[in-house]
Protein backbone atom coordinates (compact mmCIF):
# COMPACT_ATOMS: atom_id res chain seq x y z
CA UNK A 1 0.00 0.00 0.00
CA UNK A 2 1.55 3.16 -0.79
CA UNK A 3 1.86 5.59 2.49
CA UNK A 4 -0.27 8.79 1.51
CA UNK A 5 2.16 11.48 3.80
CA UNK A 6 -0.47 13.97 3.97
CA UNK A 7 -4.08 14.23 5.53
CA UNK A 8 -6.91 13.88 3.41
CA UNK A 9 -4.97 12.52 0.67
CA UNK A 10 -7.32 9.49 0.46
CA UNK A 11 -10.89 8.71 0.41
CA UNK A 12 -12.23 11.75 2.18
CA UNK A 13 -15.26 13.72 0.77
CA UNK A 14 -14.29 15.67 -2.02
CA UNK A 15 -15.74 19.54 -2.69
CA UNK A 16 -16.86 18.57 -6.09
CA UNK A 17 -20.75 17.81 -6.29
CA UNK A 18 -21.57 19.05 -3.27
CA UNK A 19 -24.54 20.94 -3.19
CA UNK A 20 -24.17 24.81 -3.09
CA UNK A 21 -24.28 25.83 0.56
CA UNK A 22 -20.89 23.81 0.78
CA UNK A 23 -18.49 26.27 -0.98
CA UNK A 24 -20.52 29.31 -0.58
CA UNK A 25 -20.60 30.28 -4.04
CA UNK A 26 -23.97 28.71 -5.27
CA UNK A 27 -26.90 30.38 -6.23
CA UNK A 28 -29.84 29.97 -4.27
CA UNK A 29 -31.62 27.29 -6.16
CA UNK A 30 -34.54 26.33 -3.47
CA UNK A 31 -36.05 29.85 -2.48
CA UNK A 32 -33.24 29.73 0.69
CA UNK A 33 -31.40 32.66 1.72
CA UNK A 34 -27.61 33.02 -1.15
CA UNK A 35 -25.20 30.81 -0.44
CA UNK A 36 -23.01 33.16 0.67
CA UNK A 37 -25.22 34.68 3.50
CA UNK A 38 -25.56 30.91 4.50
CA UNK A 39 -22.40 30.86 5.15
CA UNK A 40 -22.84 33.68 7.98
CA UNK A 41 -24.62 30.77 9.66
CA UNK A 42 -23.21 27.36 11.27
CA UNK A 43 -24.24 24.25 8.79
CA UNK A 44 -25.87 21.32 10.75
CA UNK A 45 -22.78 19.02 9.16
CA UNK A 46 -19.86 21.54 10.57
CA UNK A 47 -22.08 21.67 13.71
CA UNK A 48 -22.43 18.17 14.23
CA UNK A 49 -18.26 17.73 13.60
CA UNK A 50 -17.84 20.65 16.19
CA UNK A 51 -20.15 19.49 18.58
CA UNK A 52 -18.50 15.58 18.98
CA UNK A 53 -15.43 17.27 19.08
CA UNK A 54 -16.17 19.22 22.38
CA UNK A 55 -17.68 15.83 24.01
CA UNK A 56 -14.57 14.08 22.95
CA UNK A 57 -12.41 16.98 24.31
CA UNK A 58 -14.47 18.38 27.50
CA UNK A 59 -16.08 14.91 28.32
CA UNK A 60 -13.71 12.54 27.20
CA UNK A 61 -16.22 10.81 25.02
CA UNK A 62 -15.47 8.12 22.24
CA UNK A 63 -16.30 9.70 18.77
CA UNK A 64 -17.09 6.37 17.43
CA UNK A 65 -19.87 6.70 20.04
CA UNK A 66 -21.25 9.62 19.91
CA UNK A 67 -21.14 10.20 16.31
CA UNK A 68 -23.93 8.17 15.20
CA UNK A 69 -26.33 9.46 17.17
CA UNK A 70 -25.49 13.16 16.54
CA UNK A 71 -26.00 12.51 13.07
CA UNK A 72 -29.33 10.74 13.54
CA UNK A 73 -30.53 13.62 15.32
CA UNK A 74 -29.62 16.18 12.93
CA UNK A 75 -31.14 14.28 10.47
CA UNK A 76 -27.91 13.92 8.31
CA UNK A 77 -27.72 11.37 5.65
CA UNK A 78 -25.59 10.16 2.47
CA UNK A 79 -23.30 13.07 1.54
CA UNK A 80 -24.28 15.31 4.57
CA UNK A 81 -23.49 12.74 6.73
CA UNK A 82 -20.25 11.26 5.25
CA UNK A 83 -19.08 15.20 4.97
CA UNK A 84 -19.91 15.41 8.67
CA UNK A 85 -17.80 12.63 9.64
CA UNK A 86 -14.53 13.31 7.86
CA UNK A 87 -14.70 16.45 9.26
CA UNK A 88 -14.93 14.71 12.75
CA UNK A 89 -12.40 12.14 12.07
CA UNK A 90 -10.31 13.38 9.91
CA UNK A 91 -9.67 16.50 12.44
CA UNK A 92 -9.02 13.93 15.47
CA UNK A 93 -6.58 11.88 13.58
CA UNK A 94 -4.87 14.67 12.32
CA UNK A 95 -4.67 16.80 15.52
CA UNK A 96 -1.01 16.86 16.05
CA UNK A 97 -0.02 18.22 12.24
CA UNK A 98 -2.58 20.44 13.03
CA UNK A 99 -1.15 21.64 16.07
CA UNK A 100 1.82 21.98 14.75
CA UNK A 101 0.90 24.16 11.99
CA UNK A 102 -1.79 26.20 14.57
CA UNK A 103 1.12 26.77 16.78
CA UNK A 104 3.20 28.48 14.27
CA UNK A 105 0.37 31.20 13.73
CA UNK A 106 -1.47 31.07 17.30
CA UNK A 107 -0.06 33.99 19.25
CA UNK A 108 0.18 32.16 22.80
CA UNK A 109 0.21 28.48 23.57
CA UNK A 110 -2.30 26.57 22.61
CA UNK A 111 -3.10 25.06 26.10
CA UNK A 112 -3.51 28.80 26.97
CA UNK A 113 -6.32 28.65 24.40
CA UNK A 114 -9.84 28.55 25.44
CA UNK A 115 -10.63 24.48 24.63
CA UNK A 116 -13.55 25.68 22.26
CA UNK A 117 -11.89 27.59 20.19
CA UNK A 118 -9.05 25.34 20.12
CA UNK A 119 -11.37 22.78 18.38
CA UNK A 120 -12.80 24.85 15.99
CA UNK A 121 -9.28 25.66 14.78
CA UNK A 122 -8.69 22.85 14.23
CA UNK A 123 -11.84 21.98 12.66
CA UNK A 124 -10.83 24.66 10.05
CA UNK A 125 -7.54 23.70 9.59
CA UNK A 126 -8.99 20.30 8.65
CA UNK A 127 -10.63 21.95 5.81
CA UNK A 128 -8.42 24.01 4.10
CA UNK A 129 -5.44 21.47 4.93
CA UNK A 130 -6.56 18.03 5.07
CA UNK A 131 -10.31 18.28 2.44
CA UNK A 132 -10.76 19.98 -0.52
CA UNK A 133 -12.93 22.83 1.06
CA UNK A 134 -12.55 25.98 -0.72
CA UNK A 135 -10.22 28.41 1.68
CA UNK A 136 -13.02 30.78 1.56
CA UNK A 137 -15.47 28.78 2.55
CA UNK A 138 -13.57 27.01 5.33
CA UNK A 139 -12.83 30.32 7.20
CA UNK A 140 -16.12 31.78 6.94
CA UNK A 141 -18.06 28.60 8.03
CA UNK A 142 -15.79 28.08 10.99
CA UNK A 143 -15.77 31.24 11.75
CA UNK A 144 -19.81 31.59 11.82
CA UNK A 145 -19.55 28.21 13.95
CA UNK A 146 -17.31 29.70 16.66
CA UNK A 147 -19.79 33.25 16.45
CA UNK A 148 -22.80 30.69 17.40
CA UNK A 149 -21.30 28.61 19.75
CA UNK A 150 -18.09 30.75 21.37
CA UNK A 151 -18.64 34.12 20.44
CA UNK A 152 -17.94 37.25 18.38
CA UNK A 153 -14.44 37.95 20.44
CA UNK A 154 -13.32 34.22 19.66
CA UNK A 155 -14.74 34.17 16.14
CA UNK A 156 -11.97 37.73 15.36
CA UNK A 157 -9.31 35.18 16.37
CA UNK A 158 -10.41 32.05 14.53
CA UNK A 159 -10.84 34.34 11.82
CA UNK A 160 -7.53 35.62 11.59
CA UNK A 161 -6.02 32.50 12.00
CA UNK A 162 -7.22 30.32 9.55
CA UNK A 163 -6.24 33.45 7.11
CA UNK A 164 -2.95 32.65 8.31
CA UNK A 165 -3.01 28.88 7.81
CA UNK A 166 -4.82 29.39 4.03
CA UNK A 167 -1.86 31.78 3.46
CA UNK A 168 0.17 28.29 2.59
CA UNK A 169 -0.88 24.46 1.24
CA UNK A 170 -0.63 21.53 2.85
CA UNK A 171 3.01 20.80 1.73
CA UNK A 172 4.09 23.92 2.58
CA UNK A 173 3.13 23.87 5.71
CA UNK A 174 4.84 20.18 6.21
CA UNK A 175 8.02 21.73 5.40
CA UNK A 176 7.40 24.22 7.51
CA UNK A 177 7.05 21.83 10.98
CA UNK A 178 9.16 19.38 10.43
CA UNK A 179 12.26 21.60 9.03
CA UNK A 180 14.77 20.75 11.96
CA UNK A 181 13.18 17.89 13.84
CA UNK A 182 15.32 14.45 14.54
CA UNK A 183 13.24 12.24 12.21
CA UNK A 184 11.35 10.06 14.68
CA UNK A 185 9.49 13.87 15.52
CA UNK A 186 9.61 14.89 11.77
CA UNK A 187 7.87 11.30 11.04
CA UNK A 188 5.41 11.59 14.39
CA UNK A 189 4.25 15.59 13.23
CA UNK A 190 4.03 14.48 9.09
CA UNK A 191 1.57 11.65 10.34
CA UNK A 192 -0.09 12.98 13.35
CA UNK A 193 0.87 10.76 15.20
CA UNK A 194 2.33 10.32 19.47
CA UNK A 195 6.32 9.95 19.14
CA UNK A 196 6.14 7.32 21.68
CA UNK A 197 3.59 5.73 19.30
CA UNK A 198 5.87 5.81 16.23
CA UNK A 199 8.73 4.20 17.95
CA UNK A 200 6.34 1.86 19.82
CA UNK A 201 5.57 0.69 16.19
CA UNK A 202 8.23 0.13 14.77
CA UNK A 203 9.57 -1.70 17.82
CA UNK A 204 6.50 -3.77 17.14
CA UNK A 205 6.92 -4.32 13.56
CA UNK A 206 10.45 -5.49 14.01
CA UNK A 207 9.68 -7.89 16.68
CA UNK A 208 6.85 -9.53 15.00
CA UNK A 209 9.27 -10.14 12.10
CA UNK A 210 8.52 -6.75 9.36
CA UNK A 211 11.01 -4.24 8.40
CA UNK A 212 10.96 -0.69 10.57
CA UNK A 213 10.79 1.02 7.69
CA UNK A 214 7.14 0.12 7.15
CA UNK A 215 6.46 2.56 10.18
CA UNK A 216 5.39 5.20 7.47
CA UNK A 217 2.80 3.09 5.63
CA UNK A 218 1.35 1.79 8.93
CA UNK A 219 0.82 5.21 10.45
CA UNK A 220 -0.54 6.51 6.63
CA UNK A 221 -2.68 3.65 7.39
CA UNK A 222 -3.96 4.47 10.79
CA UNK A 223 -5.10 8.21 9.22
CA UNK A 224 -7.42 6.55 6.86
CA UNK A 225 -11.02 5.67 6.99
CA UNK A 226 -11.37 1.74 7.66
CA UNK A 227 -14.22 0.22 5.57
CA UNK A 228 -17.31 -1.01 7.53
CA UNK A 229 -16.89 -4.87 8.07
CA UNK A 230 -20.19 -6.32 9.13
CA UNK A 231 -20.48 -10.56 10.63
CA UNK A 232 -23.38 -12.42 9.50
CA UNK A 233 -23.36 -14.66 12.46
CA UNK A 234 -22.75 -18.04 11.10
CA UNK A 235 -25.88 -20.50 11.18
CA UNK A 236 -28.18 -17.07 12.06
CA UNK A 237 -27.65 -15.61 8.99
CA UNK A 238 -25.89 -16.38 5.03
CA UNK A 239 -23.67 -13.63 4.41
CA UNK A 240 -25.11 -14.31 0.97
CA UNK A 241 -28.12 -12.20 2.06
CA UNK A 242 -26.34 -9.05 3.28
CA UNK A 243 -24.31 -9.12 -0.24
CA UNK A 244 -27.68 -9.40 -2.18
CA UNK A 245 -28.84 -6.53 -0.73
CA UNK A 246 -25.10 -4.56 -1.94
CA UNK A 247 -22.78 -5.36 0.59
CA UNK A 248 -19.38 -6.98 -1.03
CA UNK A 249 -17.65 -10.09 0.05
CA UNK A 250 -15.22 -9.77 2.99
CA UNK A 251 -11.48 -9.80 1.89
CA UNK A 252 -10.22 -12.53 5.13
CA UNK A 253 -13.70 -13.90 6.73
CA UNK A 254 -16.32 -16.04 5.22
CA UNK A 255 -18.63 -14.50 7.86
CA UNK A 256 -17.39 -10.81 6.74
CA UNK A 257 -19.34 -8.29 4.04
CA UNK A 258 -18.19 -4.93 3.76
CA UNK A 259 -20.74 -1.79 3.22
CA UNK A 260 -20.11 0.66 0.76
CA UNK A 261 -21.67 3.58 2.62
CA UNK A 262 -24.57 4.08 5.02
CA UNK A 263 -25.52 3.52 8.61
CA UNK A 264 -25.06 -0.17 9.35
CA UNK A 265 -27.44 0.60 12.50
CA UNK A 266 -30.10 1.09 9.91
CA UNK A 267 -30.11 -2.75 8.41
CA UNK A 268 -33.02 -4.95 9.67
CA UNK A 269 -30.33 -7.63 10.28
CA UNK A 270 -28.17 -5.62 12.63
CA UNK A 271 -31.37 -5.05 14.18
CA UNK A 272 -32.08 -8.24 14.85
CA UNK A 273 -28.52 -9.15 15.75
CA UNK A 274 -28.20 -11.37 13.33
CA UNK A 275 -25.20 -9.78 11.72
CA UNK A 276 -22.76 -7.12 13.90
CA UNK A 277 -20.24 -4.11 13.12
CA UNK A 278 -17.13 -5.96 13.31
CA UNK A 279 -13.78 -5.81 11.95
CA UNK A 280 -12.63 -8.62 10.07
CA UNK A 281 -9.44 -9.21 12.03
CA UNK A 282 -11.81 -9.96 14.96
CA UNK A 283 -13.99 -12.32 13.18
CA UNK A 284 -10.69 -14.54 12.33
CA UNK A 285 -9.44 -14.53 15.59
CA UNK A 286 -11.95 -16.02 17.20
CA UNK A 287 -12.25 -18.22 13.93
CA UNK A 288 -9.43 -19.52 14.62
CA UNK A 289 -9.99 -20.33 18.37
CA UNK A 290 -12.86 -22.35 17.05
CA UNK A 291 -11.22 -24.40 14.19
CA UNK A 292 -8.57 -25.76 16.24
CA UNK A 293 -8.12 -29.63 16.28
CA UNK A 294 -9.27 -30.77 19.40
CA UNK A 295 -10.46 -34.39 21.05
CA UNK A 296 -14.21 -34.18 21.65
CA UNK A 297 -15.47 -34.09 25.83
CA UNK A 298 -16.24 -37.77 27.01
CA UNK A 299 -18.98 -35.94 29.19
CA UNK A 300 -21.02 -33.89 26.57
CA UNK A 301 -20.78 -31.26 24.29
CA UNK A 302 -17.66 -28.51 24.02
CA UNK A 303 -17.43 -25.69 26.67
CA UNK A 304 -16.76 -22.47 25.78
CA UNK A 305 -15.33 -19.40 27.86
CA UNK A 306 -15.00 -15.74 26.79
CA UNK A 307 -13.20 -14.41 29.51
CA UNK A 308 -13.28 -10.16 29.42
CA UNK A 309 -16.08 -10.55 26.83
CA UNK A 310 -17.71 -7.20 26.80
CA UNK A 311 -19.19 -5.65 24.85
CA UNK A 312 -19.66 -9.23 23.23
CA UNK A 313 -18.44 -9.10 19.24
CA UNK A 314 -16.52 -12.16 20.10
CA UNK A 315 -19.01 -13.61 21.86
CA UNK A 316 -21.21 -12.81 19.17
CA UNK A 317 -19.64 -15.31 16.51
CA UNK A 318 -18.32 -17.35 19.44
CA UNK A 319 -22.12 -18.21 20.91
CA UNK A 320 -23.24 -18.08 17.24
CA UNK A 321 -20.73 -21.05 16.09
CA UNK A 322 -21.41 -23.02 19.70
CA UNK A 323 -24.98 -23.00 19.07
CA UNK A 324 -24.87 -24.25 15.33
CA UNK A 325 -22.44 -27.11 16.43
CA UNK A 326 -24.47 -27.96 19.85
CA UNK A 327 -21.83 -26.82 22.13
CA UNK A 328 -22.12 -24.57 25.54
CA UNK A 329 -20.48 -21.26 26.70
CA UNK A 330 -20.08 -18.96 28.85
CA UNK A 331 -18.93 -14.92 28.70
CA UNK A 332 -17.56 -13.08 31.50
CA UNK A 333 -17.67 -9.43 31.76
CA UNK A 334 -17.05 -7.44 34.77
CA UNK A 335 -18.63 -4.13 33.64
CA UNK A 336 -22.28 -4.35 34.54
CA UNK A 337 -23.03 -2.10 31.77
CA UNK A 338 -20.91 -4.02 28.83
CA UNK A 339 -22.05 -7.36 30.19
CA UNK A 340 -25.55 -6.33 28.96
CA UNK A 341 -24.45 -5.49 25.85
CA UNK A 342 -22.74 -8.77 25.73
CA UNK A 343 -26.58 -10.17 26.62
CA UNK A 344 -27.83 -8.42 23.49
CA UNK A 345 -24.83 -9.62 21.36
CA UNK A 346 -25.32 -13.10 21.65
CA UNK A 347 -29.25 -12.87 21.32
CA UNK A 348 -30.37 -15.49 18.62
CA UNK A 349 -27.50 -17.92 20.12
CA UNK A 350 -28.09 -17.83 23.92
CA UNK A 351 -30.32 -21.40 25.07
CA UNK A 352 -27.06 -22.64 26.14
CA UNK A 353 -24.85 -19.63 26.57
CA UNK A 354 -24.72 -17.63 29.84
CA UNK A 355 -23.84 -14.24 30.15
CA UNK A 356 -22.10 -13.82 33.80
CA UNK A 357 -21.11 -10.08 35.30
CA UNK A 358 -17.60 -11.10 37.57
CA UNK A 359 -14.05 -10.96 37.56
CA UNK A 360 -11.99 -13.30 34.60
CA UNK A 361 -9.36 -13.11 37.25
CA UNK A 362 -10.65 -15.54 39.77
CA UNK A 363 -12.33 -17.97 37.30
CA UNK A 364 -9.90 -19.90 36.69
CA UNK A 365 -9.40 -20.49 40.43
CA UNK A 366 -13.53 -21.15 40.63
CA UNK A 367 -13.90 -23.70 38.07
CA UNK A 368 -10.25 -24.72 37.32
CA UNK A 369 -9.70 -27.16 34.18
CA UNK A 370 -13.62 -26.97 33.03
CA UNK A 371 -13.39 -25.49 29.52
CA UNK A 372 -12.60 -27.00 26.23
CA UNK A 373 -11.73 -23.69 24.32
CA UNK A 374 -11.27 -20.34 26.22
CA UNK A 375 -11.20 -16.83 24.77
CA UNK A 376 -9.10 -14.07 26.97
CA UNK A 377 -9.25 -10.97 24.33
CA UNK A 378 -7.74 -8.49 27.32
CA UNK A 379 -7.84 -5.26 27.96
CA UNK A 380 -5.00 -3.47 25.98
CA UNK A 381 -3.87 -0.09 24.85
CA UNK A 382 -5.35 -1.11 21.21
CA UNK A 383 -2.67 0.59 19.22
CA UNK A 384 -3.55 -1.97 16.65
CA UNK A 385 -7.44 -0.03 16.26
CA UNK A 386 -6.18 3.58 16.08
CA UNK A 387 -7.98 4.17 12.46
CA UNK A 388 -10.98 3.07 14.13
CA UNK A 389 -10.55 5.57 17.33
CA UNK A 390 -9.87 8.76 16.16
CA UNK A 391 -8.47 10.19 19.44
CA UNK A 392 -7.31 7.28 21.04
CA UNK A 393 -4.03 8.04 20.38
CA UNK A 394 -3.77 11.43 21.75
CA UNK A 395 -5.09 9.90 25.20
CA UNK A 396 -3.02 6.43 26.01
CA UNK A 397 0.08 6.84 27.61
CA UNK A 398 3.07 4.84 28.22
CA UNK A 399 1.16 4.62 31.70
CA UNK A 400 -1.12 2.52 30.50
CA UNK A 401 1.10 -0.31 29.04
CA UNK A 402 2.49 -0.61 32.86
CA UNK A 403 -1.15 -0.48 34.45
CA UNK A 404 -2.22 -2.83 31.90
CA UNK A 405 0.19 -5.20 32.30
CA UNK A 406 -0.53 -6.80 35.36
CA UNK A 407 -4.45 -7.16 34.17
CA UNK A 408 -3.15 -9.20 30.89
CA UNK A 409 -1.14 -11.28 32.83
CA UNK A 410 -4.03 -12.36 35.02
CA UNK A 411 -6.42 -12.73 33.08
CA UNK A 412 -4.83 -15.48 30.59
CA UNK A 413 -2.94 -17.00 33.97
CA UNK A 414 -7.17 -17.65 35.01
CA UNK A 415 -8.19 -18.51 31.08
CA UNK A 416 -5.41 -21.25 31.37
CA UNK A 417 -6.11 -22.55 34.56
CA UNK A 418 -9.74 -22.65 33.18
CA UNK A 419 -8.72 -25.03 30.41
CA UNK A 420 -9.13 -28.92 30.97
CA UNK A 421 -5.75 -30.87 29.60
CA UNK A 422 -5.92 -30.94 26.14
CA UNK A 423 -8.21 -27.50 26.11
CA UNK A 424 -7.51 -24.60 23.76
CA UNK A 425 -6.98 -20.78 24.88
CA UNK A 426 -6.80 -18.15 22.55
CA UNK A 427 -4.98 -14.70 24.10
CA UNK A 428 -6.07 -12.04 21.64
CA UNK A 429 -5.29 -8.31 21.94
CA UNK A 430 -6.00 -5.42 19.26
CA UNK A 431 -2.69 -4.06 20.01
CA UNK A 432 0.77 -5.49 18.26
CA UNK A 433 2.47 -3.50 21.53
CA UNK A 434 5.79 -6.23 22.60
CA UNK A 435 4.78 -5.65 25.86
CA UNK A 436 1.15 -6.63 25.54
CA UNK A 437 1.92 -9.26 23.30
CA UNK A 438 4.73 -11.93 23.03
CA UNK A 439 5.91 -10.69 26.33
CA UNK A 440 2.71 -11.39 28.38
CA UNK A 441 2.49 -15.05 26.44
CA UNK A 442 5.96 -16.01 27.27
CA UNK A 443 5.87 -14.96 31.07
CA UNK A 444 2.58 -16.70 31.86
CA UNK A 445 3.39 -19.30 30.20
CA UNK A 446 6.58 -19.46 32.28
CA UNK A 447 4.77 -18.87 35.43
CA UNK A 448 1.93 -21.01 35.15
CA UNK A 449 4.30 -23.77 34.73
CA UNK A 450 5.92 -23.22 37.80
CA UNK A 451 2.41 -22.85 39.34
CA UNK A 452 1.90 -26.90 37.67
CA UNK A 453 -0.42 -25.66 34.74
CA UNK A 454 1.64 -26.32 31.59
CA UNK A 455 0.65 -25.25 28.11
CA UNK A 456 2.33 -25.14 24.74
CA UNK A 457 2.19 -22.81 22.15
CA UNK A 458 0.25 -23.66 19.14
CA UNK A 459 0.66 -22.54 15.47
CA UNK A 460 -1.52 -20.04 15.43
CA UNK A 461 -1.12 -19.07 11.96
CA UNK A 462 -2.32 -22.60 10.89
CA UNK A 463 -5.54 -22.13 12.87
CA UNK A 464 -6.16 -18.95 11.32
CA UNK A 465 -6.15 -20.75 7.75
CA UNK A 466 -8.36 -23.38 9.26
CA UNK A 467 -10.41 -20.57 10.44
CA UNK A 468 -10.16 -18.50 7.01
CA UNK A 469 -10.65 -21.19 4.79
CA UNK A 470 -7.57 -20.49 3.29
CA UNK A 471 -3.59 -18.94 4.39
CA UNK A 472 -3.65 -15.36 5.42
CA UNK A 473 -0.81 -14.18 3.88
CA UNK A 474 1.91 -12.54 6.21
CA UNK A 475 0.19 -13.05 9.44
CA UNK A 476 2.42 -15.11 10.40
CA UNK A 477 4.86 -14.07 13.40
CA UNK A 478 6.59 -17.32 13.95
CA UNK A 479 3.87 -19.14 15.80
CA UNK A 480 2.06 -16.20 16.47
CA UNK A 481 -0.64 -14.10 14.57
CA UNK A 482 0.07 -10.18 14.17
CA UNK A 483 -2.70 -8.48 11.53
CA UNK A 484 -2.02 -5.21 10.49
CA UNK A 485 -3.70 -2.43 8.89
CA UNK A 486 -1.47 -1.73 6.35
CA UNK A 487 -1.30 -4.67 5.10
CA UNK A 488 -4.02 -7.04 5.79
CA UNK A 489 -6.49 -3.87 5.68
CA UNK A 490 -7.85 -5.07 9.56
CA UNK A 491 -7.36 -3.88 12.65
CA UNK A 492 -3.81 -4.78 14.01
CA UNK A 493 -5.00 -8.16 16.17
CA UNK A 494 -2.98 -10.17 17.50
CA UNK A 495 -3.31 -14.15 18.37
CA UNK A 496 -1.50 -16.47 20.40
CA UNK A 497 -3.12 -19.97 20.68
CA UNK A 498 -1.88 -22.39 23.61
CA UNK A 499 -2.68 -25.77 24.53
CA UNK A 500 -2.90 -27.07 27.87
CA UNK A 501 -1.10 -30.12 28.72
C1 LIG B 1 -10.68 -5.87 24.69
S1 LIG B 1 -12.19 -5.81 25.50
C2 LIG B 1 -12.94 -7.28 24.90
C3 LIG B 1 -13.59 -7.10 23.56
C4 LIG B 1 -14.55 -8.21 23.24
N1 LIG B 1 -13.91 -9.50 23.21
C5 LIG B 1 -15.24 -7.98 21.91
O1 LIG B 1 -14.86 -8.59 20.91
O2 LIG B 1 -16.19 -7.17 21.87
C6 LIG B 1 -11.77 -6.24 27.11
C7 LIG B 1 -12.94 -6.30 28.09
O3 LIG B 1 -12.44 -6.84 29.32
C8 LIG B 1 -13.19 -6.29 30.36
N2 LIG B 1 -12.48 -6.54 31.62
C9 LIG B 1 -11.53 -5.80 32.20
N3 LIG B 1 -11.13 -6.38 33.32
C10 LIG B 1 -11.83 -7.52 33.45
C11 LIG B 1 -11.88 -8.55 34.42
N4 LIG B 1 -11.08 -8.51 35.49
N5 LIG B 1 -12.72 -9.57 34.24
C12 LIG B 1 -13.53 -9.60 33.17
N6 LIG B 1 -13.54 -8.64 32.22
C13 LIG B 1 -12.70 -7.63 32.37
C14 LIG B 1 -13.33 -4.85 29.95
O4 LIG B 1 -14.40 -4.24 30.65
C15 LIG B 1 -13.57 -4.98 28.45
O5 LIG B 1 -14.95 -5.04 28.21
Amino acid sequence: MPAPDRPGGGRGPARGGRGPARDGRGPARDGRAPARERLRRADPARTVAYDVLRQVSEHDAYANLVLPGALRRAGLEGRDAAFATELTYGTLRQQGLYDAVLARVVDRPLDRLDAATRDALRLGVHQLLGMRVPDHAAVAATVALVRQSVGTGASGLVNAVLRRVAERDLDGWLAEVVDDADPDTALATRLSHPRWVVRALRQALVAHGRAGEETPDLLAADNEPAAVSLLARPGLLDPADLVAGGAAPGRWSPWAVTLPAGDPGRLPQVRTAHARVQDEGSQLVALALAAVPLDPPADGPERWLDLCAGPGGKSSLLSALAHRDGHAGVSVEVSPHRAELVRQAVAGADERWEVRTGDGRTLGEEEPAAYDRVLVDAPCTGLGALRRRPEARWRRTTADLAALAPLQRELLASGLAAARPGGVVAYVTCSPHLAETRLVVEDVVRRSARAGVEADVLDAGAALAAGAGAEVPDARAGDFVQLWPHVHGTDGMFLALLRRR
